[in-house]
């Protein structure tokens, strides 16, 4: 039997971006591919991510946390996830441990994040500083600028859409800038192509924003392993940053995503923080029979920090 049979999970989300989150600390226990994609089918346990906690790897951080999208694969970086996380860490009667205060440090792949309560649901993360770099993002060969990478979808005279600025928040990012609602855009059928283009090594979430103001985005998003989803946060921090590279925006902004609108500010540390809500829908255990089909090789044990 699968040792994630019987677990307590929360299902939260962040501005309508759907989270799980699974507490394993204490044990060895990972979540394979198998078993996160069984768990994101089940109505009760749907996720865009699920949040997995594990013991701490570095000294003086909180808890570390493995991230999952709906397709089994990781990521490095979850925005809303990682409020929800700091909800569940703070307030949730069997996850909360009473030492920690209103502030808790987090690792993930992609390093650490400071979250701290600005109100009962609400929470800034601190996302730390955009990764600009070809490389890092990572893109499939040099550019010197990302903000306006080489890549267009549709007519090569009259592209749909071009030209986008690149961001790595921990995970990689294309923002589109459209004069549009990007709603009037086909992102479902646009998404996955572009998500899967051979320049995004890693693949890639997919963004098209409109610019409404200097402090104000509009946008959506096709996220890398998930689809279309109400909210994502580091797609709201990637494209503040890429608007603010082109001055479109100054280093502050509401970003509305069809869940709510997020507040982003690109410091003059250069770290990126992200101020927004939690929501607790429900809390649940997996029933045995969701793995029934995951290998039972699947269920294996392995070192929390091994990336
Ligand atoms: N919804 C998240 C981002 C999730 C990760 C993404 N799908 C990826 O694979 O990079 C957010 O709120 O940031």
């Amino acid at each position: 039997m699968s040792p994630l049979a019987h677990r307590r999970f929360l299902k939260m989300n962040g501005l309508g971006n759907e989270i799980v989150v699974l507490d394993l600390r204490g044990g060895d226990v990972r979540v394979q591919p198998d078993e996160a994609r069984a768990i994101a089918a089940d109505p009760a346990s749907r996720f865009d991510q699920m949040m997995v906690l594990h013991d701490p790897v570095t000294p003086g951080t909180d808890a570390y946390v493995r991230i999952y999208n709906t397709d089994g694969s990781e990521a490095g970086a979850c925005g809303n996830g990682t409020r929800c996380v700091a909800w569940a860490m703070l307030d949730d009667p069997v996850m909360a441990r009473p030492a920690e205060a209103d502030r808790l440090t987090l690792e993930t792949r992609a390093g650490l994040l400071d979250v701290t309560r600005v109100s009962h649901l609400d929470f800034t993360v601190d996302m730390g500083a955009p990764r600009l770099a070809w490389d890092e993002i990572p893109l499939a060969e040099p550019f010197p600028d990302t903000r306006r990478i080489e890549l267009q979808i549709g007519p090569i005279d009259d592209p749909v859409l071009h030209s986008p600025g690149a961001v790595s928040m921990g995970n990689p990012h294309a923002v589109f800038f459209v004069d549009r609602d990007p709603d009037a855009y086909d992102l479902a059928r646009i998404g996955p192509l572009l998500e899967s283009h051979p320049i995004f090594p890693d693949r890639a979430n997919i963004s098209l924003a409109q610019v409404i103001d200097r402090s104000h985005i509009r946008l959506r998003v096709w996220e890398r392993g998930a689809g279309l989803t109400r909210a994502c946060g580091t797609a709201a921090c990637a494209a503040l940053v890429a608007a603010s590279r082109l001055r479109l925006t100054g280093r502050e902004a509401t970003v509305t995503l069809p869940g709510g609108d997020l507040r982003i500010a690109w410091g003059a540390d250069d770290h990126v923080r992200m101020t927004g809500p939690t929501e607790l829908e429900h809390e649940g255990t997996f029933a045995p029979s969701l793995f029934a089909a995951a290998p039972v090789e699947g269920a294996t044990t392995a070192p929390a920090g091994a990336a």
